[in-house]
């Protein structure tokens, strides 16, 4: 069975400004992808293409099995697309409004107020279910919305940023939501600046840095590979126990305010080196402890758009002593440098896409 989603070598050109560069993507049904990306990185320009807004400029993309440029009906058929209580009458309800769409997928009469009150329930907007669109707050517009693209069960669902703005019990529904989703087969890509969504939820994650997949991998494999359990230290001598450290061969990075000094330690053989070097100037280590490397260290060191290319040398992260996270990127020309530093939207591109298409929209960014 071929993956719900797939990209090849996927480019879109706005003018001179590549928001995508050869992005190569597969996202396997019953599976959660994150995507990962700074503020102009191709986010939603990935999920516009694959959702038929607009069209690729170079490569291919699959959803469901169809070409997005040669087949985006069907295409559209399979998707969760949401944004189309927008066009719809203000005075129906919640529940009408599933209704209708669910039957406008064409179940019948009953069959479409079950998937409703399922997709009510999954939403936690069975309180609301009877008022009118134009009394709900945008946090539940926001949910209908969601909720909306998913009545006639797609196979692929494709959320831009879906709990932006949400508050927090909205947000862990949503998670559960999107689990359910990959546990009933769907395939589910999902862009997020939300780190802690993206550890939560991702089989995958894929790190996009202007245009380009600089990282993927689950979120566990992505920490290791940025890093770098670190040990601290709370010496009562914090000079002393530098010089120590140093004397040992570790590269400590002192924080004077906090009184600690902090080492990378990739293997616990390095954790022994610690303690050895302090006991071989029988300094106290004082207060030590272990940590893990977080999702916060993967996006600072992967997905910032000042990062140094993969295909150049990562000074800062060898001069820290911490595995360099562009290592196994290197040795491939970034042909997307010359396309930098072209300002933002500065440039009208060949097709604009409609972000605003009230009927194809697709969930998340300004529904609410
Ligand atoms: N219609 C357009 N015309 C011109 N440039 C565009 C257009 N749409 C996107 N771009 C440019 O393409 C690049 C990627 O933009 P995109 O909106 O996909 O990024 P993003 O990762 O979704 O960012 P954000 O998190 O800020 O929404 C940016 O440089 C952006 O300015």
């Amino acid at each position: 069975m071929t993956a719900a989603i797939e990209t090849e070598a996927l480019g879109r050109r706005f003018g001179p400004v590549a928001a995508l560069d050869g992005v190569d993507l597969t996202v396997p049904h019953g599976t959660v992808l994150c995507l990962l990306g700074h503020n102009g990185a191709g986010k939603s320009t990935l999920v516009d293409v694959l959702t038929t807004l607009t069209r690729p400029t170079s490569g291919r993309a699959r959803v469901a099995g169809y070409d997005v440029a040669a087949e985006p009906h069907r295409v559209r058929r399979r998707i969760g697309v949401t944004g189309q209580f927008a066009a719809l009458d203000d005075r129906l309800t919640p529940r009408a409004t599933l209704v209708l769409l669910a039957r406008l997928h064409g179940l019948g009469r009953r069959a479409a107020q079950s998937r409703a009150d399922e997709l009510l329930e999954l939403f936690g907007l069975g309180e609301v279910a009877a008022r009118a669109l134009r009394a709900c707050s945008g946090g539940t517009r926001r949910r209908l919305d969601l909720a909306a693209g998913l009545t006639g069960r797609p196979e692929v669902v494709v959320l831009d940023e879906p709990t932006a703005g949400l508050d927090p019990v909205s947000r862990l529904a949503l998670w559960d939501v999107v689990r359910e989703l990959a546990r009933d087969g769907a395939a589910v890509l999902l862009t997020t600046q939300d780190l802690a969504e993206a550890d939560r939820l991702a089989d995958t994650i894929a790190v996009l840095r202007r245009g380009r997949i600089v990282a993927s991998g689950t979120p566990g494999e992505l920490k290791a590979r940025v890093g770098s359990r670190a040990v601290t230290v709370r010496p009562a001598d914090l000079a002393g126990a530098e010089r120590a450290l140093r004397a040992g061969g570790l590269v400590p990075a002192p924080d004077p305010a906090r009184g600690t000094l902090t080492v990378a330690a990739a293997s616990s053989r390095q954790v022994g080196d610690v303690l050895r070097a302090l006991d071989a100037a029988a300094i106290d280590p004082g207060e030590l402890t272990l940590s893990e490397p977080g999702l916060d260290e993967v996006y600072l060191a992967l997905a910032t758009p000042d990062t140094p290319d993969p295909g150049v040398p990562n000074r800062d992260a060898s001069d820290r002593g911490v595995p360099d996270p562009g290592a196994s990127d290197r040795g491939t020309p970034d042909p997307g440098a010359s396309d930098r530093g072209v300002p933002d939207r500065g440039v009208p591109g060949p097709a604009m896409p409609n972000r605003g298409m009230p009927e194809r929209g697709v969930a998340g960014r300004g529904a609410a």
